[in-house]
């Protein structure tokens, strides 16, 4: 379920797959005003995208909730979303940077959380630190690079497997 506060956007976690985040719905929820479709983390991720361009100024998503709220995958469909309408808007570049870099965030992502990630009771696969991911864009709105700095893994955070008994 997903609805706004003024502009934030709230979601509950559906702890199964919805058929909501597929190429047709990143197509729907394009260069969109926010209301103008259902409340959808694809509007807000659209939304950072057009004004970015529009104003050129930087963007920030932050989420935030609970452990097990979703943030690691509503970050994961954000980042899903500018890499295909980074694409989209730039078929006629050839340029590796836009179509190679497009797998590899997410993939960044799923390669940090197997260090960093552990099963706790609230989460099986609960991010044991911190993320920022900067993304940046050219001129065009082509995906250029990213930069993932991680934060609050500190010493006292790091543990070991539960013993079995
Ligand atoms: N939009 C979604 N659709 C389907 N399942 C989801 C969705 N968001 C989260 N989940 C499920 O909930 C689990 C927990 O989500 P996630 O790891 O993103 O939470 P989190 O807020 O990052 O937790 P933590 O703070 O503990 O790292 C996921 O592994 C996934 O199974």
């Amino acid at each position: 379920m997903q609805t706004y506060t003024g502009s934030i956007l709230v979601a509950v976690n559906p702890y199964q797959l919805l058929p909501i985040y597929t190429p047709d719905q990143i197509r729907l929820y394009t260069n969109k005003k926010i209301g103008e479709m259902p409340p959808h983390i694809f509007a807000i991720a659209d939304n950072c995208y057009f004004n970015m361009q529009r104003n050129s100024k930087d963007q920030c998503c932050i989420i935030s909730g609970e452990s097990g709220a979703g943030k690691t995958e509503s970050t994961k469909l954000i980042l899903q979303f500018l890499a295909a309408i980074s694409v989209s808007t730039h078929v006629s570049d050839t340029v590796c940077g836009t179509s190679c870099i497009r797998p590899d965030i997410g993939a960044v992502i799923d390669a940090l959380s197997a260090f960093g990630n552990a099963k706790t009771i609230r989460n099986d696969n609960s991010s044991r630190f911190g993320k920022y991911i900067d993304i940046h864009f050219n001129k065009k709105g082509a995906i250029e690079g990213a930069k993932i700095e991680q934060y609050l893994l500190e010493k006292s955070r790091v543990c070991r497997q539960v013993k079995k008994y």
